[in-house]
């Protein structure tokens, strides 16, 4: 490395509402999947971080939860994972919709008014819209006096990527990287089994099952027959979505279990059993004990 290509490195924090593609934008930027998505809006549920690393720079990305205002205990823990993001990284992207400026986002942009990094608007999913709808959009994001660049971009067409990978270049500080250069995410194994699992319930289970659903993994360090054996509970909060998550004769229970191993054996790159049971757990998303007990503590995340 010479003098005057210094390596650039820090932390980005991803913001913007509900599934406006953050975690998507993650995965395209990192090349794998180290977040779970969903057509769902609040599929994420705890900050999970995303290392892209180039010849000179390497960007860690805090996927955070959308920002909503709370009303259930778990919101609330989702938005201070948000929020705390905003404390220590060196930049903070702020996605939104190729549309005008809604309630939610207000909401968002007079918490970033008092960010201390600079702050870029990426306006994502333009593969949806016409380009000459987008002049508006930016125009009255230019208003607020907040952002420091406006970057159109589609995380699923991967448009407007390599400008966004410049930009990350140009704001970042010059710093060391921090972490391998093939290290792709800061979260442990065990969290990601739980996530792909939870992934699978969101895309399989229909209107309020999937978010009253928790993967928690027991145990996964056990060896059989040469597969990893891996013990997982879901907890439901009703005996209803208990039934509806096995599903008649245990038949989504088996498909929830089938795909997962799947997306499991390709990340560990190992053959995997996997034993799946369902538990009951009355309004798990308000008790603060449990949402500590299966890994939901906001201090783990901050
Ligand atoms: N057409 C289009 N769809 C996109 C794009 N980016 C993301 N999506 C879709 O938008 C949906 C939500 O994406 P996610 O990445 O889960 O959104 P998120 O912001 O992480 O959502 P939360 O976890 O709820 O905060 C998924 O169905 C994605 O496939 C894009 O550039 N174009």
């Amino acid at each position: 490395m010479t003098d005057d290509i210094k390596n650039k490195s820090g932390f980005v924090a991803l913001l913007g509402r509900p599934n406006v593609g953050k975690s998507t934008l993650m995965n395209y930027l990192v090349g794998q999947k180290v977040a779970i998505t969903s057509s769902k809006p609040q599929t994420t549920r705890n900050k999970i971080s995303g290392i892209l690393t180039t010849d000179d720079m390497q960007a860690v990305f805090v996927d955070t939860p959308g920002i909503f205002k709370p009303h259930l205990d778990l919101d609330n823990y989702m938005d201070k994972a948000s929020l705390s993001s905003l404390n220590d990284v060196d930049l903070i992207l702020f996605m939104v919709e190729p549309e005008k400026m809604g309630k939610g986002d207000a909401y968002i942009t007079d918490l970033l008014k008092k960010a201390k990094v600079p702050v870029l608007l990426l306006i994502n999913k333009v593969d949806q819209v016409n380009p000459n709808a987008l002049l508006p959009i930016i125009d009255q994001y230019r208003q607020l006096d907040i952002f420091k660049e406006f970057l159109p971009v589609s995380a699923t067409q991967g448009i407007g990527i390599s400008d966004l990978i410049q930009v990350l270049h140009q704001y970042l500080p010059v710093g060391p990287k921090y972490y391998g250069t093939d290290q792709i995410t800061d979260r442990p194994e065990y969290f990601m089994v739980a996530e792909l699992i939870r992934e699978q319930i969101l895309n399989l289970t229909a209107e309020e099952v999937p978010h009253a659903a928790a993967v928690w993994v027991e145990q996964m360090n056990k060896h059989e027959n040469n597969k990893l054996q891996i013990e997982a509970t879901i907890y439901v909060e009703k005996n209803g979505q208990k039934g509806i998550i096995i599903g008649k004769s245990g038949k989504m229970l088996k498909q929830i279990g089938i795909n997962s191993r799947h997306q499991i054996e390709d990340l560990l790159g190992e053959k995997v059993n996997l034993h799946l049971w369902v538990k009951v757990q009355h309004n798990w998303r308000s008790d603060p004990r449990f949402l500590k007990q299966i890994g939901y503590n906001p201090k783990d995340f901050s």
